[in-house]
C-alpha cells in the first residue's frame, strides 16, 4: 500500500532508485512506479481552501477589518456584497434588476447567485486562504453553502464583528454621506436591512455560536483596537 506520508514517499524514491542502480526494473516499469508515487505526492500537497466566515451587523466594519487582515495575513477578502454588486452591474447580466431591487428592500438574495458567484472567485484567485465577507446570511446561504460548498473546503471559524444597532446605523449613513454610491446606506433601507439581520442573520450567528465556531469581536471600539482582538483571534488559531 503506498503511504501519502512525505517520510513514505520518501522511502518509496529511494526504492525506486535502488532498483534502477541495481537493474532490477525495466525502464517501463520504472517509469510505471515513478508516475504511481509522483501522484501519490501531488495528493499530499493538494489541501482544501481554507474558508473563515465574516459576519456582523450592516456597517459593523466587516470590509475595513477584512482588508486589514488580508494584507496581515494572506487571505483573499472575498465581500459577497461586492461580488453581487459588481454581477449586478455588469452589463448582459441576467440578475441585474434582480439584485438592485433585493438590496435596495434590504433583502437576502437567492444562494445560488451568490454561491455561484464565490465558487468562481474562489476558482479564479490562485490563493487558498478567504474571508467570506457578509455570507451565510440566512438559513437559505447556509443550507446552499453546505450542499454546494462544504465538502470542497475547510471551514476555519466564523468571526463575529459584535456592534450596536445604533453604531451600525451611524456608521452606515457616514459612509454613505462620504459618498459610497450605494443604494442602501440611507435611513429607509437600513431601517430594513436590519430588520432582515435580526431575523435572518442573527440565527445563524446563534448556530454557529452553538457549534463552537465562532470567534466574537467587540466591533465598538476604533478601527485599530478592533484590528488587534481580530490579530489575535487568527494568531491563536495558527495563522
Ligand atoms: N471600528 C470602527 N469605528 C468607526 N467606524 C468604522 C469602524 N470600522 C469601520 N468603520 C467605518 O464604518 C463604515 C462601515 O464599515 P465597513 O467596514 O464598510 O462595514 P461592513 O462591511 O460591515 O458593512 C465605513 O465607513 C468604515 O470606514
Ligand atoms: O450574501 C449576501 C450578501 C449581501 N447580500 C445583499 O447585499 C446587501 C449589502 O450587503 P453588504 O455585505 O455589502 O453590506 P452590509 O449590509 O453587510 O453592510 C445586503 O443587504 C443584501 O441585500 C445578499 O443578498 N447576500
Amino acid at each position: 500500500m503506498l503511504s501519502c506520508s512525505l517520510g513514505s514517499q520518501w522511502n518509496n524514491f529511494q526504492t525506486v532508485s535502488l532498483l534502477f542502480r541495481q537493474r532490477q526494473a525495466t525502464i517501463q516499469q520504472l517509469d510505471h512506479i515513478f508516475q504511481h508515487y509522483s501522484n501519490g505526492i501531488m495528493s499530499s500537497f493538494a489541501t482544501k481552501a481554507k474558508v473563515v466566515f465574516v459576519l456582523g451587523g450592516p456597517g459593523a466594519g466587516k470590509g475595513t477589518q477584512c482588508s486589514r487582515i488580508a494584507d496581515r495575513f494572506r487571505f483573499t477578502h472575498l465581500s459577497t456584497g461586492d461580488l453581487l454588486r459588481e454581477e449586478g452591474s455588469r452589463e448582459g447580466s441576467q440578475y441585474g434588476t434582480m439584485i438592485e431591487e433585493h438590496m435596495r428592500d434590504g433583502k437576502i438574495l437567492p444562494v445560488d447567485v451568490t454561491c455561484s458567484l464565490l465558487e468562481k472567485a474562489i476558482k479564479s484567485s490562485g490563493n487558498s486562504m478567504f474571508l467570506i465577507d457578509g455570507f451565510p446570511r440566512n438559513q437559505d446561504n447556509l443550507d446552499g453553502w453546505n450542499r454546494r460548498m462544504s465538502s470542497k473546503v475547510d471551514m476555519q471559524f466564523v468571526l463575529f464583528f459584535d456592534c450596536t444597532e445604533e453604531d451600525c446605523v451611524k456608521r452606515c449613513l457616514k459612509r454613505g454621506l462620504n459618498g459610497s454610491g450605494r443604494i442602501d446606506d440611507n435611513l429607509e433601507t437600513l431601517k430594513k436591512r436590519i430588520q432582515t439581520y435580526n431575523k435572518h442573520s442573527l440565527p445563524i450567528i446563534q448556530y454557529f455560536q452553538g457549534t463552537g465556531q465562532i470567534k466574537t469581536i467587540d466591533a465598538g471600539p476604533d478601527a485599530d483596537q478592533v484590528f488587534s482582538q481580530v490579530e489575535s483571534a487568527f494568531l491563536a488559531s495558527g495563522f
